[in-house]
């Protein structure tokens, strides 16, 4: 960076286009959407242009400098205190009445500024005709026209700066305020023009005195004989009054309005008079008293089948990757923690995370396509008598609606709520609005236990539920915490226009990037620890002899294999008839593929079968008797040889055919029970582990809810971030599984006995409104700057989400579900 360098802020109402143009000069990708209030910090950005570094500057939108709330004041201390060396005033040409009374503003700080008359396209469009000449002369600053969102006009913009820079001619911009309150001006600016060290312009600071702003005044309260310029000021002001009959700000906002309605009278000229516009039209059906919400929710309905439909079958080819790849790492690498690290703890829990980036895309893709057409903005204009009802600004809806995307920028945009007390009302219930973190706990419990028909509406009907309960909660907080009146609140409904590929597709990169990132770092990290914690301690004091236990199958199964196949045959061992060897192998081929049709054919079977072996396995007659098992279902399988490849291969080898058979119904028994042994093993190792003990600490708050210790931890660690819930399920399903399975885990999950439709939806509603996680919580902490409300929010929401899960449960188990 050279020091050289030189500040270019943007400034400029909301929505005007301001981060468009930002990120057309300096290539950056900061968040663009359709609705005033999108930037909340100051943002840098560098660009080089003609062998010059510019350090360009975008603010949050203001409709004035009087700094009503913190994004307000953030874009005037920028403007009056870093004193950039450039002013560039991005207006929205389509409304150039309202935006130039920011700009007149702007002027009279005597800095040099540069006008672009943004939304060139939607002004021409409204049938005006802009005569940019007439502004010039008016306003003593130069004019530039640009159409963001298609990048145009940007270098004649970068051009146009540079030559002002070159000039460095401050604007000479000066209102005439009439002549009793220009006399007063010319007054205070006689004595501030004797003190020292004033680092603002003069007649500025007077027009912010005479104005009554408390800002001004307490740094002017702070210099030496600031007490006499204030007494001055206020004899000034009183005159004023009586002269005018009225208060001040507003005598001098009027004279700023008149200036500017005769500026625009001049310079703008209309073609069609009165014709409603095409947004107007559409407004008239979508934000319509009575139709506007049902249609709102309709939309968001439509969004979430898309989503979850669409977005099942690239996750499933990612999930096949990671299945493939944890086989890989299964069949290659050598037993023993490294190999238990990678394929259990970072394939299962960060490779489940990453299956579900299809379907965050989705999301952001549908997010952005109502962002950027102006859908969103009608749908707090619709919900903002929802809002007022519950004594909520309006304006809390945007907000509100960012935290769909994370509540981190959800809980940032409530700095352009000019109150308090909406401000923290808004920081509390804004986590309740499902963010995309959640989305894949939803899809991975919606697509293990819910018909696919059903799956979007389940999906809606959570985030519906968050919303429902954020009005609520906002009613309660608003009436017991933070009690007061709201202000009236007029929403600005920017035009619709058709949204450029570009932007949404840099909405979508910026969120799968995030997410990636996410998935990279603190993923990677809960999983690897979720791993240790379900690995650890690696010495268990397991209820069974387990080796013993395996040692006996073995043996019974060398033994009867001896008796019933060897010694008939006179062979030594196996290897000794080659031809039995193949027989057995094309035996188990036609075997394992009969298996394949049959679950294709109905899984149900598999699952009473399943549910069959461990009630067996519970009562410890067929565990304590393998030997009797396997004698049994031997005879049945070879009373009916009805598979047709099985029949003809028996009549190829008459002789041999019986053996080969007995050998494979033997040995496919010995896999059986060693599976069963092993997952005993593995489910005692899992309940013994670190992991199994916190799960089962917190298993009792849980029980009522029909949650049992697996999702306990998953939960716990879920605070971190929610989509760790489904890593932690991954890594604790795949340890606890025996082969390295290479099903995607809804099906393991919904093989557990444990999970039913109702377990699930009450787990999910449990994630929808528990504890912001960890970065919701910083952000919290850093807006409210304090302590309380961060800990008051992991409290509320996670006794709020008991009871709402409990009620859900219990209501759900009566109802029979
Ligand atoms: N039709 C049209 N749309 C534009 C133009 N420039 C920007 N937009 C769109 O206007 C919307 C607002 O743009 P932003 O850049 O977020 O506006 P901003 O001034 O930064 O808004 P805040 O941060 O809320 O103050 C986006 O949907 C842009 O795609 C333009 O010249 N013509
Ligand atoms: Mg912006």
């Amino acid at each position: 960076m050279t020091t050289t360098s030189m500040t270019v802020a943007l400034a400029g109402n909301p929505n005007s286009g301001k981060t468009t143009i930002f990120n057309n000069i300096t290539g950056a990708r900061q968040h663009v959407g359709n609705y005033p209030g999108v930037t909340v910090e100051k943002r840098e950005g560098f660009r080089r242009f003609q062998g010059k570094d510019l350090l360009f500057v975008d603010l949050p939108g203001t409709y004035s400098l009087t700094a009503n709330a913190l994004d307000e004041l953030v874009a005037r201390n920028v403007i009056i205190d870093d004193k950039p060396d450039i002013i560039v005033n991005i207006l929205d040409a389509s409304n150039l009445e309202r935006n130039l009374y920011l700009a007149v503003q702007l002027l009279e700080l005597e800095r040099p500024v540069v006008l672009a008359l943004n939304m060139a396209d939607m002004a021409e469009k409204a049938g005006q005709t802009i005569n940019d000449h007439i502004l010039t002369r008016k306003l003593g600053a130069a004019v530039v026209r640009t159409v963001g969102n298609r990048n145009q006009g940007t270098a004649n913009l970068l051009q146009t700066v540079t030559e002002a820079i070159k000039m460095n001619k401050p604007s000479s911009f000066a209102l005439d305020y009439g002549n009793e309150i220009e006399a007063k001006i010319t007054e205070v600016t006689g004595i501030l023009a004797t003190m020292a060290a004033v680092k603002y312009p003069l007649r500025w600071l007077a027009i912010k005195l005479l104005e009554n702003d408390q800002d001004v005044i307490n740094s002017i309260k702070l210099m030496p004989r600031g007490s006499e310029v204030l007494a001055a000021v206020g004899n000034a002001r009183a005159e004023l009054q009586t002269v005018f009959n009225d208060e001040l700000e507003l005598v001098i906002a009027e004279a700023r309005y008149r200036f500017v309605g005769q500026v625009c009278q001049e310079a703008i000229s209309y073609q069609k008079h009165g014709a409603q516009t095409t947004s107007d039209k559409i407004d008239r059906i979508l934000t319509h008293r009575i139709l506007g919400l049902p249609i709102f929710f309709a939309i968001m309905w439509l969004l979430f089948n898309f989503v979850f439909t669409v977005g099942n079958y690239p996750k499933e080819w990612i999930e096949g990757g990671m299945g493939w790849l944890g086989a890989f790492v299964g069949q290659h690498m050598a037993e023993g923690d490294l190999k238990s690290l990678l394929a259990d703890g970072i394939i299962g829990g960060v490779g489940t995370v990453i299956s579900f980036l299809p379907q965050i895309l989705l999301l952001f893709f549908g997010i952005a396509l109502l962002e950027d057409t102006g859908y969103m903005a009608r749908a707090a204009f619709v919900m903002d008598r929802v809002m007022r009802a519950v004594g909520l600004h309006g304006k809390s809806f945007i907000p509100l609606l960012l935290g769909f995307g994370c509540s981190v920028p959800a809980i940032m945009g409530t700095r352009t709520l000019d109150n308090p007390r909406d401000r923290m009302v808004t920081i509390l219930v804004s986590p309740l609005m499902s963010c995309s973190a959640r989305l894949p706990v939803y899809t991975l419990l919606i697509s293990a236990f819910f018909t696919e028909q059903i799956a979007g509406s389940v999906m809606f009907s959570i985030y519906l539920i968050g919303i429902l309960l954020a009005v609520i909660m906002a009613l309660i907080f608003r009436k017991f915490l933070f009690p007061g009146s709201t202000e009236a609140f007029v929403m600005e409904l920017p035009p619709y226009h058709l949204p450029t590929l570009r932007s949404i597709l840099t909405h979508m990169w910026e969120r799968s990037v995030l997410y990636l990132k996410k998935a990279g770092t603190l993923i990677l990290a809960a999983s690897i620890l979720v791993w240790f914690l379900t690995n650890y301690p690696s010495e268990v004091p397991y209820n069974k002899d387990f080796d013993g236990l395996k040692a006996t199958v073995e043996e019974s199964f060398t033994a009867q294999v001896t008796e019933k196949v060897l010694v008939p045959l006179q062979i030594e061992a196996l290897e000794d008839n080659s031809s039995l060897q193949a027989l057995i192998t094309q035996i188990d081929e036609i075997k394992s593929q009969e298996e394949v049709d049959e679950e294709a054919a109905g899984s149900t079977e598999k699952a009473d079968l399943m549910t069959a072996v461990k009630v067996g396995n519970d009562t410890g007659d067929e565990a304590s008797n393998p030997v009797a098992a396997v004698t049994n279902s031997a005879a049945d399988e070879e009373e009916n040889p009805n598979n047709p490849q099985l029949a003809e291969l028996k009549q190829a080898n008459p002789v041999l055919y019986p053996y080969a058979l007995t050998y494979w119904q033997l040995d496919d028994e010995r896999k059986a029970q060693m599976e069963t042994l092993d997952k005993e093993q593995a489910s005692e190792k899992l309940s013994y582990s670190y992991a199994g003990r916190l799960g089962h600490f917190v298993e009792p708050a849980i029980q009522p809810l029909g949650f049992d210790w697996k999702m306990g931890v998953g939960l716990v660690s879920a605070v971190a971030a929610k989509e760790v819930l489904v890593s932690t399920l991954g890594t604790i399903y795949s340890v606890g599984a025996v082969e390295d399975d290479a099903s995607g885990l809804e099906k393991v999950l919904s093989n557990d006995p444990a999970f039913t439709p109702l377990v699930a939806y009450t787990l999910m509603i449990f994630t929808l409104i528990y504890s912001p996680c960890l970065a919701a919580l910083a952000v919290i902490r850093r807006e409210t700057n304090s302590w309380k409300w961060p800990a008051f929010s992991f409290v509320y929401s996670t006794v709020l989400a008991w009871v709402v899960a409990f009620a859900v449960y219990q209501i759900g188990t009566l109802l029979g579900y």
